[in-house]
């Protein structure tokens, strides 16, 4: 017979019990008076172990008495510990959670306890492009349409009732649409490529993008945010030590850390600072050949167009020579473009995709069999609906089979968030010229843009006001990333206190002012520099004033 351990945990003690049958589980509930919700999830027929937190709510453990007592003469083994684990899952590292908004999460519990006991009274959460975490507003035309799908109900009544002042008849109209699509409810499974009808969406939206370049809803995969794409591809294309994925220095570290977890070179070009973090394809070159040489076959190269964390935007030349790169070595190109919204100034945003089809246009035969996978998301740009996890990729260039075992990969995971596939529909196709909520909708979006823009350049300008930093012209995105050049006093502390020095002087900034950034090791930089990625998304300017004070301090502090 087999036999069921029940582990009850409260407070005070620790009962383990034995049940040896599923209706010895409702007599014992009964007998005890325990809460059976807590073993909701456990059906009684699967239940070999059973371990509760500490016991909380109605959930009283009952004196042992009433249960029956076996004797077993075994030595109980010990829990894992940590050498047990993946050791790729071990070796990946992701610093914009890392030990700064950790310190960070600390002293933000500290001051819910106790608000007088640091020289600031807010943290700053400029490490990570999360809008709405920093009071930005979501637009509205995106909730209305996502609360109409979300409670058919309203809906219904709404075009019974006709449109009110929260719900114009736009909103109405695309709410219907979008559920009839998805096939009447955000509660059920879609297909795992995504709904068919958004995809269409998304084509359409990439059509006009690239001034008539056409997509096909058959080429887009909806995903949960970018990140679930980048994963996809890395665990497709990565065959583990026989193959390498070149990635930009500083990089974004998702993808570092999917490399370590499938266990795959990372070969790192370096941006050049100097020249506005531009991409130099003679690097580029000779990390493939070096690869080549030492027995690794550089399967994927990563662009990161507008930039994290550099802003830089890319030249149609650059990527035309990374186009010529990978059509000569069968690299895998992957296009993370997802700030393609955020763009400055008169800078010009040039899709990879595009230019790929320029190329193919103008040199027949040399850029036909080049593999191209370019991400979207709707959590950066004016969307910044990051918590909704809404994602694509559009493929170019695979071969069949290959998109079969990437749609493997995602039916795996069932599908993507269906909330977050409606949002990528909004997001391609917004309230055009004449709908009812287009005013509205333009307003909003071009208030976000533009404070971006007026923060980005204040910000920079700062920077660029202060001794011992340097810091390139945003481009695009949502970071700077400035160059500090770290007194030796300073490097002298940090390496004391057993941390790098961009470290330190973004834990002194954090405890000093409330501001959470991320040291420049995080993403990768020439050895001996030292830099930061702060956002700027947080709104008004006193943060940054904050940040000059405490930057003048430090360095008065540090001064050789
Ligand atoms: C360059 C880059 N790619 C991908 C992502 C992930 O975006 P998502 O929220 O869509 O997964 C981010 C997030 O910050 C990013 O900066």
């Amino acid at each position: 017979m087999s036999q069921s351990l029940l582990l009850l945990r409260n407070s005070s003690s620790l009962w383990k019990k034995t049940i040896q049958k599923s209706a010895y589980i409702s007599s014992y509930i009964n007998k005890t008076n325990m809460s059976p919700s807590i073993l909701i999830n456990y059906p009684v027929y699967n239940l070999k172990s059973f371990h509760t937190g500490p016991v909380t709510g109605s959930l009283k453990a009952q004196p042992a008495k009433k249960v029956m007592k076996t004797k077993y003469n075994f030595e109980p083994a010990e829990p894992l510990a940590i050498q047990d684990l993946n050791e790729s899952v071990l070796n990946a590292k992701y610093a914009v959670r890392g030990s700064i908004p950790m310190r960070a999460e600390e002293l933000k519990i500290q001051l819910q306890k106790d608000p007088k006991s640091l020289p600031f009274d807010r943290i700053i959460n400029a490490n990570i492009g999360n809008p709405q975490q920093l009071n930005q507003k979501p637009l509205t035309f995106y909730r209305q349409v996502l609360s109409l799908v979300q409670y058919p109900n309203l809906l219904e009544s709404l075009e019974k009732s006709g449109s009110t002042k929260e719900y114009k008849p736009d909103a109405i109209k695309r709410a219907r649409h979008l559920l009839n699509a998805i096939g009447g409810s955000v509660g059920a499974y879609s297909n795992s490529q995504g709904v068919y009808e958004i995809r269409e969406t998304v084509a359409d939206f990439i059509t006009k993008r690239d001034e008539d370049e056409p997509a096909y809803p058959e080429d887009i995969f909806l995903t949960a945010g970018a990140s679930a794409a980048v994963n996809y591809l890395l665990s497709t294309l990565s065959r583990g030590h026989e193959t390498g994925v070149l990635i930009p220095i500083p990089q974004y570290p998702l993808y570092t850390a999917t490399l370590a977890l499938n266990n795959t070179h990372a070969l790192p070009y370096y941006l050049e600072e100097k020249t506005g973090w531009s991409t130099n394809m003679v690097d580029i070159e000779k990390v493939v050949n070096k690869a080549i040489a030492d027995g690794i076959k550089p399967s994927v190269l990563v662009v990161i167009n507008p930039g994290n964390p550099t802003g830089a935007v890319l030249s149609r030349e650059s990527i035309a020579k990374i186009f010529e790169i990978a059509s000569k070595h069968g690299i895998v190109v992957i296009a993370d473009e997802v700030y393609q919204e955020n763009i400055f100034g008169d800078v010009k945003f040039i899709s990879m995709k595009k230019v790929l089809r320029e190329l193919q246009h103008n040199h027949p035969g040399q850029f036909d069999d080049v593999q191209l996978a370019s991400l979207h998301s709707t959590s950066k740009g004016v969307s910044g609906e990051c918590g909704q996890r809404g994602g694509y990729m559009e493929l170019t260039g695979f071969r069949p089979e290959i998109r079969q075992v990437l749609l493997k990969l995602a039916s795996i995971s069932l599908c993507p968030v269906v909330t977050g596939q409606v949002l990528i529909d909004l997001m391609v196709s917004p309230p055009q010229k004449g709908d009812e909520s287009y005013e509205q909708d333009q307003l909003e979006r071009s208030a976000i843009h533009s404070e971006l823009d007026k923060r980005s350049q204040l910000l920079y300008k700062t920077f660029k006001s202060l001794e011992g930093i340097d810091c390139q012209k945003p481009q695009g995105a949502m970071y700077l990333f400035p160059n500090i050049q770290m007194p030796f006093k300073a490097v002298q502390k940090a390496h004391h206190l057993d941390m790098t020095p961009d470290e330190f002087y973004c834990k002194s900034l954090l405890e000093a002012t409330g501001i959470c950034t991320v040291p420049g090791s995080g993403f990768g930089q020439v050895n001996g520099t030292y830099h930061l990625r702060t956002t700027f998304l947080a709104p008004g300017e006193k943060w940054i004033k904050d940040w000059a004070k405490f930057h003048k301090e430090f360095f008065n502090k540090f001064r050789d």
